[in-house]
Formats: C-alpha cells, structure tokens, sequence
C-alpha cells in the first residue's frame, strides 16, 4: 500500500516538477527585466537635419515569413507608372466666359476623348481633331450631379490605398500630380480642409493601419519631410523663411543616392503631428495669384513619408526591417506666359517651371523610349550602344535629378495628370505626357533586411569607429592649409551624417528592446493564471506529503484480537489494508522493511523537495 502510495507520490511530483521547471523557464527571464516596464513604441521626438532620399536598404531577404503581409515572389517587381486622368469642374471665370467641356470620359473603359473647340468652326485655322487616350483610370469630377463623379475619397481609394499597401509590403513609391496650371493638381494631392487630398488621406491611413496594427513584436517609426524646389533651388518648408532665403544643397553618395543635404526629417508619431507639419509647409511654400489661378503653386512640392518596421524575433534575437518612402509630389503647372499674362518675377518663375518639367518630359521621353528598354534587357549590346540607350537626362533639372529613383529606379510610381475642362491646346499636350509616361517601366524591390541583434551592435561599434577617424582627419585636417578646408568640410558632412545614422540605429536598437520587454511582459501576464493554478496544485501536493508522513510516524496499529467486519473483508482491498495484513499471521518483519526502506527514499524526497525550493524560490513552500 505504501509503495502504491509512494509511487503515486513520485509521479506525480515527477510531473509537477517537470511542468513547473518548464514554466519557470518561462518565467525567468521576466525576473531579469523590471516587469512593470511598458515598452515605448513610438520614436524619439528630436527633430534630424537629415536626407530626403532615405538610404535604401538592400533587398536580402526577399520573402517575409514573419510579417504577415504579403510581398511579390522574389522581393522585386518590375511594373509601368500607373497614369491616371482627373478632370476638374469650371471655376467661375470659366463659368462667366461659358466655357463649353471638351472632355468626355468612359468611366468603363477608361477612355478620356478631347474634342475639338467650338470656336474651330468659326475660324479659318486648319481644326483641331478629336483624340482619344486611354489611361489606368479616369475619373470625372467635373459634375457632382453625375453618378460617376470621383470626388477626392473615390481618387484615394482607387489608388491611394494600393500604394499604401506597397509601402506596408516594403516598396517606395511616388505619386506626382502633372498639368496645366489650375487644373487641380494642388486640390488633388492636398485638398482642402473640408476636402482633404491624397497626401492628407494618406498620412491618416497611414496612422490607421499603424494603430490597427496589434502585434506587439512591430515597431513603427514614421518621418517626414518637406520641401520645395523653386527657380531650381531647393527649399525646406518645415523650417521659419528666412531673408535672404535658405537654400539646400544637393548632394550624392553611394550609400544614401541623391539626397537634400540638412533637410529637416522630423519623426511623428500620429496624425496630428503630420497635420501640424503639413500646415507649416504650405505656409511657408511659394505661392502667388496669377490670371489662371488666384493661389497657383509657383514651385514643385515634394513630401515625403519615411516608414520604417522593424519586427522582432525573440526566439532567434533578431530583426527584420523594412523600409518605405512615400514621395507625394505637387508639381508646378506648365503655363504659357501670354496665358497667365505674367511679367517680372512671375515671369521668370514660369520659365524656370517650364525648363524644369521640359526636362521631365525628356526624362519620361528617355524612359519611355522601346530602343532604351530593349537596350536594358539585351546586356549583349555593343558598350557604346548601350551607354547611349541608357543616357537620361535626369542631371539637367532639380526636380528630375531628385525623382531620379521615383522615376526610372526603385519605386512604384503613379501619374496624376489634371486636366482642364475647356482648354484643348494644354489639355492635349497634358494628355500626350502621360501617355508617354504610362510606358515607363520602374523595377520596385522589397526594401527589407534581417539583422541580428550581434549584426546591428557590430553596425553600431563600426560606425563609430568610422566616426572616430571622420573625426581625427577634421581636426588634422582643420590645421593643414587652406585648400583642403573644403575637403574637411565634406567630411565634416559625412561625419554628421553619420553621427545622425548612428543614433537612429541607436533609437532602433532600443525599440528593439522595448519591443522584447513588451513581449516578455505579455508572456508573463499570460502565464500568471497558469502560475496560480501550478500553486494551488503545490499547496494540494504539500498537504498530500504531510499526510502521509503524519500516518508513516504514528502508523495505525491494530489490537491483536481484531477481526474486520464483513464490510470491511469486502472493502479490504480497496482501502489498502489487505495488501500487507494476511488472514491473522501479521508479517511484522516485512513491514517494518517497507516503512524503513520508504523513510528512506522519503528522505531522499524531502532533500530533493528542499533542494528544488532553493532553486526555484517562486515554487512555494513544501512543508515536510
Ligand atoms: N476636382 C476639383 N473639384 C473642385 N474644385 C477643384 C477641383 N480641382 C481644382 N479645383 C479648384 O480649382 C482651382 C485651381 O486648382 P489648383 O490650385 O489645385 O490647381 P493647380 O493645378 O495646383 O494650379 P497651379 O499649378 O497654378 O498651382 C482651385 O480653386 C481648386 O479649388
């Protein structure tokens, strides 16, 4: 009976040990970190000066097992810009002179016709022909009253939203408003307040996703900036207008590309905080009131989101991070200067809008050009041939040298081309552009890294050791002559640069740990009815143990003349007692045995039951 008994015991203390050796495994690293600690998820909130182009990280891990959405097989994805067409409604004055619409749209088949003007009939000038383009979408938002009027959420869902989700999955991506001036590329990519555009629905999509979000283990880190580019000068909007204004540098290097050399990247954690900045850029863009628009855009805006994920794998201790960048660009409109009547300033303003979206026209014209694309995927083209194919003039303009990416390279990108309803000479020459830019093929790839939590400490050692030289050269540098002060400059750059790199990765590194403290946290939070239950179970087993000890100490002797009952014949040996009572002749040897060899072994448990609460203090006290 006792060695029945002493069997179960050991089993089930086997058991018992087992399962809370195993969760006290669980528990123990919550023990190392401060258990109350709720990991910060959002970035720190120092202002960067930093680059435009955020540096892209090399696409090494194509597939993302871990991140639940999903990428393209193979992490890179070859596609055409996406051209869309927006015609807008009258104004007044187009009202007051009863423009008649030349535009018409099938919004089936997604064919935008340009009819030929009225006043073609009356004149004796050789007419004007109507044409037909076909584009990825086109909307009508010319008459609200119509049942295929896209108002600005139909505009963002339609594509909005898509981009967005490329920019989840990893992808850059770039979306760029083209058109005569006054014909809503502002209202289309900023809106109004009572009609917000693309860039204000996609920040706050942006911010809904984030916060829908509900794995713990990704961190988020958004940045924004904001600039314009003004008689080819480059302009920070998120800083006070200074006079004489401010103007940036742009610059180049093999880690980051083309970058703005000081721009503001400010980091922002919600909507509001864009909203804010959004408020501060177009307060301070360019803006003036010409015969064709009271508040036309006298300069190209370019706002761009960074977003960053970084997922943390606790089992393996290390991260995957992804990198986006949105560019959202309100480009300047092409004029004609007898149109706008613009002298002076204004005037030199359109020259410097016309060269530099001639120059994106040549751009797209290079980019479009099949001689080009055959000679990209032919590598066995003699090197000459090559090299002409592949010449695209992005150097000859600011805007284009900074879209170089957007346009031609990593990134996904979509053309807004706006139109007006009544103009047909600038209407057709807005509609040929973005047909030519619809065979622009760009190659996006996933912009993704796995790092290890060694990796990135060695990343960060290396950058600093990098800084250190940066920093000994300057100062040699600094006391040598004259001529090489503006090579210490560069590196001073490079140096700051770098010094910004270093603490981002910083930064990153400690959300990484916010994010395993949060894990730990939760697994903990998760554990503790299991840990409860486990107590319980321990407190059963304490009592168990004491009373079996209690019953091996004063065992039951029974008188000599005893006789059991018949009820107790029966039930005998379901109570234990006919395992060592035999008939009258008691074995009184073997049982002192038994009861000797089982104080041993429960010797033997009680210094194992002692030795396991010194090990585990969590397990509760087992009284014996
Ligand atoms: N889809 C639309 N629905 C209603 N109003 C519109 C629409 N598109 C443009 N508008 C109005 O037309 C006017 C000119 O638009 P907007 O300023 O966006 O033109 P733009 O192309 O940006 O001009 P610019 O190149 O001169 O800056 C504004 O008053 C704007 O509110």
């Amino acid at each position: 009976m006792y060695r029945n008994l002493q069997w179960r015991f050991d089993e089930l203390y086997i058991d018992l040990v087992d399962d809370f050796l195993e969760r006290a495994q669980l528990l123990l690293p919550s023990a190392d970190n401060d258990m109350g600690t709720r990991a910060l998820t959002t970035p720190d909130m120092r202002s960067y000066h930093t680059t435009a182009s955020a540096p892209s990280l090399r696409s090494r891990t194509p597939a993302l097992e871990d991140m639940d959405r999903p990428t393209t097989p193979g992490g890179s994805d070859a596609g055409n810009v996406k051209v869309v067409v927006r015609v807008r409604k009258f104004l007044r004055r187009e009202l007051d002179k009863q423009s008649p619409c030349l535009i018409r749209m099938n919004t089936e088949t997604q064919e935008t016709k340009l009819s030929p003007p009225p006043e073609d009939a009356r004149s004796n000038r050789r007419p004007h022909e109507e044409k037909s383009f076909t584009f990825d979408r086109s909307f009508w938002s010319h008459n609200d009253a119509d049942p295929h009027f896209a108002g600005q959420s139909e505009v963002y869902a339609s594509f909005g939203e898509e981009f967005l989700d490329h920019n989840f999955d990893g992808y850059h991506t770039c979306i760029f408003a083209y058109g005569q001036t006054g014909s809503g590329k502002s209202y289309t990519m900023m809106g109004t307040l009572d009609q917000p555009g693309l860039i204000p629905r996609t920040c706050r999509g942006l911010f809904e996703r984030i916060e829908a979000e509900q794995s713990s283990a990704i961190t988020y880190n958004v940045h924004v900036s904001y600039f314009e580019i003004y008689n080819e000068h480059v302009k920070d909007l998120l800083t006070p207008r200074t006079t004489p204004p401010t103007y940036l540098k742009i610059r180049e290097s093999k880690s980051d590309g083309v970058y703005v050399q000081n721009l503001t990247d400010e980091p922002v954690r919600c909507y509001e905080d864009i909203e804010r900045l959004m408020k501060v850029g177009d307060m301070n863009r360019t803006t003036a009131s010409t015969k064709m628009n009271d508040t036309s855009s006298r300069s190209h805006a370019v706002f761009t989101l960074t977003l960053k994920q970084i997922q943390h794998d606790i089992a393996t201790d290390s991260t995957i991070e992804r990198l986006a960048r949105m560019r959202l660009v309100d480009l300047a409109g092409s004029e004609r200067a007898n149109r706008t009547e613009a002298t002076g300033q204004r005037l030199r303003e359109g020259g410097n809008i016309n060269q530099s979206l001639t120059t994106l026209g040549r751009v797209i014209a290079a980019l479009a050009d099949p001689k080009r694309q055959k000679a990209n995927r032919m590598s066995a083209l003699p090197n000459q041939q090559r090299r002409r194919a592949e010449v695209v003039p992005y150097r000859d303009s600011v805007l284009t040298w900074l879209l170089k990416d957007s346009l031609g390279g990593n990134s996904k990108t979509a053309m807004v081309a706006c139109i007006s309803p009544g103009d047909y000479e600038e209407t057709l020459s807005t509609l040929r552009y973005a047909d030519q830019a619809k065979r622009i093929c760009t190659k996006a790839h996933v912009n993704q890294d796995a790092v290890s939590a060694a990796e990135r400490d060695a990343k960060i050692m290396e950058m600093q050791e990098t800084i250190k030289a940066l920093q000994l050269s300057v100062n040699a540098a600094a006391v040598r002559k004259r001529d090489e002060v503006d090579r210490a400059r560069d590196e001073l750059e490079d140096y700051q640069r770098q010094v910004t790199k270093m603490q981002r990765a910083m930064e990153e590194s400690r959300a990484v740990s916010d994010v395993k403290i949060r894990a730990l946290t939760l697994e903990v939070d998760e554990l503790r009815p299991a840990n409860a239950a486990l107590q319980m179970e321990i407190e059963a087993l304490r009592r168990h143990l004491s009373l079996a000890v209690g019953e091996l100490r004063n065992p039951i002797v029974l008188p000599e003349n005893y006789e059991a009952t018949d009820d107790e014949e029966d039930n005998g040996s379901d109570s234990g007692v006919g395992d060592s009572v035999d008939g009258d002749c008691f074995d009184h040897g073997g049982w002192q045995e038994d009861v000797d060899d089982l104080m041993r072994e429960l010797g033997m448990f009680k210094r194992k039951v002692v030795d396991d609460r010194e090990r585990f203090p969590h397990g509760g006290e087992v009284e014996t």
